[in-house]
């Protein structure tokens, strides 16, 4: 018995029946605890494409559950945030004139104020003007080159596409946008055409380099003011943004203009609602507990974009429940990855795929129809029919059209699987943190229900 205290009565010492008994009891009770915490532990998965607001999801999980954002965060989103706020008004700017949308700030004889406003914007080079370690380091700026180096553009259009665009104007996008271009510009966008006329053959103007070391730095407050002005007085950006359909410019690049000074005040920490609007692309899978009741949740977050689909596999085991992210506002859209497929149909194909896949056959589907606000806003000037032809319900019904797409989605189940829809606006904390409730109390229920306990 070595020096262990022996509970047994001699006789039952004795008894190998009896000893064997109790070691199988010990073993079932350590089983049935495993299960047990099994059972309160939730893997909750959350997919959809690219943008459609699972991170926002996530955040708001945070606010509800983790007690909000730290520091490090708050001052991360500070930093994207101004940079993409820089970015978004130039692509307004230059995707006028691929529009041929007229802009105020293009007539120097009408609109001489404008006008400077514009010169000094293009002059801007965000990469100087944030500190990009705090932004996320070369993650950031990779994700930065990516979003808004035509260069790289053309190459994700090219890799998908097979088709090559003119070189000429992507190193032109390049010295506009300033990233990492061979050569500058002159800050001056009525110059746009006449600067590829003077290109040599690397596409350099040696002319254009020359003036941009002699010109003067530009301050945040200055940069901020020309973006206000360009946002609050020139038709033709306004004309721009309401066509942002047609190219890709970020969610909240309203609300960036809208609140452009607090992004550049030095020193200023991103609030809740900051971050919440704030952008920045998920690569890989996140995970992150909550403790919701006696529950603990593990809630994994994955990227979305096309190059990083290839990652959701080695998550899909053990998944309590998915939630599947759908921007239903996004109705007429194109990719990110590919400017020829709408966005809508990415989902649909990739719910579709996922909802009827063997890895998830049992597993509860949590949809949400995501950007409802958005969605509500566009309907008139963007009706559903022109990109859904089937559409048969009136231009402005929000409802109708919600329910729509809602009916496509629920029609790909080819399984007797309820599906949980909730129409959501992943940027409200409010309404969200109905939704969230009664998810956790749902995937709560369905989770004891499966483990035999309810
Ligand atoms: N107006 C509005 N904006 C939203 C809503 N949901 C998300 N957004 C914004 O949409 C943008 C993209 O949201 P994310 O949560 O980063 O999207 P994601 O699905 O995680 O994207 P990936 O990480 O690339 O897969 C952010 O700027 C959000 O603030 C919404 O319901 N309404
Ligand atoms: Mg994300």
């Amino acid at each position: 018995m070595g020096c262990g205290i022996s509970t047994m009565a001699p006789e039952e010492e004795k008894d190998l029946f009896l000893q064997n008994k109790r070691a199988n009891e010990a073993v079932e009770r350590s089983l049935q605890m495993q299960k047990h915490k099994e059972n309160k532990e939730i893997k909750l998965l959350l997919l959809g494409a690219g943008e459609s607001g699972k991170s926002t999801v996530l955040k708001q999980l945070k606010l509800l559950h983790q007690g909000g954002f730290s520091n490090q965060e708050r001052l991360q989103y500070t930093q994207v945030i101004w940079a993409d706020a820089i970015q978004s008004m130039k692509i307004l700017i230059i995707q006028a004139r691929k529009l041929g949308i007229p802009l105020d700030c293009d007539n120097p004889q009408t609109n001489r104020h404008l006008f400077e406003q514009k010169r000094l914007l293009l002059r801007a080079k965000p990469l100087e003007l944030i500190d990009a370690s705090l932004a996320g380091g070369s993650g950031f700026l990779n994700d930065y080159v990516l979003k808004y180096s035509e260069t790289s553009e053309n190459k994700r259009r090219t890799q998908s596409t097979g088709q090559a665009q003119a070189f000429r104007s992507s190193v032109l996008m390049d010295q506009i946008l300033d990233t990492g271009g061979a050569y500058k510009d002159s800050g001056d966008a009525v110059n746009y055409q006449e600067l590829s006329e003077g290109l040599n053959e690397n596409g350099t103007n040696p002319a254009l380099v020359r003036q941009q070391s002699n010109s003067r730095p530009v301050s945040s407050q200055q940069i901020a003011v020309a973006i206000q002005k360009l946002w609050e007085q020139d038709r033709g950006i306004r004309q721009c943004f309401a066509r942002s359909n047609e190219f890709q410019l970020e969610s909240s690049a309203k609300y960036y203009f809208e609140n452009i000074h607090k992004f550049a005040t030095p020193g200023y920490v991103c609030s809740d609602e900051d971050i919440l609007k704030g952008r920045i692309k998920t690569t890989g899978i996140t995970e992150t507990s909550f403790n919701i009741g006696s529950s603990n949740f593990k809630v994994l977050d994955a990227g979305g974009q096309r190059s990083e689909r290839r990652k959701w596999i080695h998550c899909f085991q053990g998944i309590t429940a998915v939630l599947f992210v759908l921007a239903v506002s996004e109705y007429d859209q194109m990719l990110f990855e590919d400017e020829r497929v709408n966005r809508m149909h990415e989902s649909i194909m990739l719910f579709d795929t996922l909802l009827n896949s063997r890895w998830f056959a049992n597993t509860p589907f949590i949809l949400f129809l995501n950007k409802t606000d958005i969605f509500k806003e566009k309907l008139t000037r963007s009706p559903i029919r022109q990109h859904f032809p089937h559409y048969q319900g009136r231009v402005n019904d929000a409802e109708a059209g919600l329910k729509h797409f809602e009916n496509i989605f629920l029609g790909l189940n080819k399984s007797q699987r309820p599906i949980y829809v909730h129409r959501t606006c992943a940027t409200d904390p409010q309404s969200m943190r109905f939704v969230l409730t009664a998810v956790a109390d749902l995937i709560i229920q369905q989770n004891l229900k499966k483990s035999g306990i309810l």
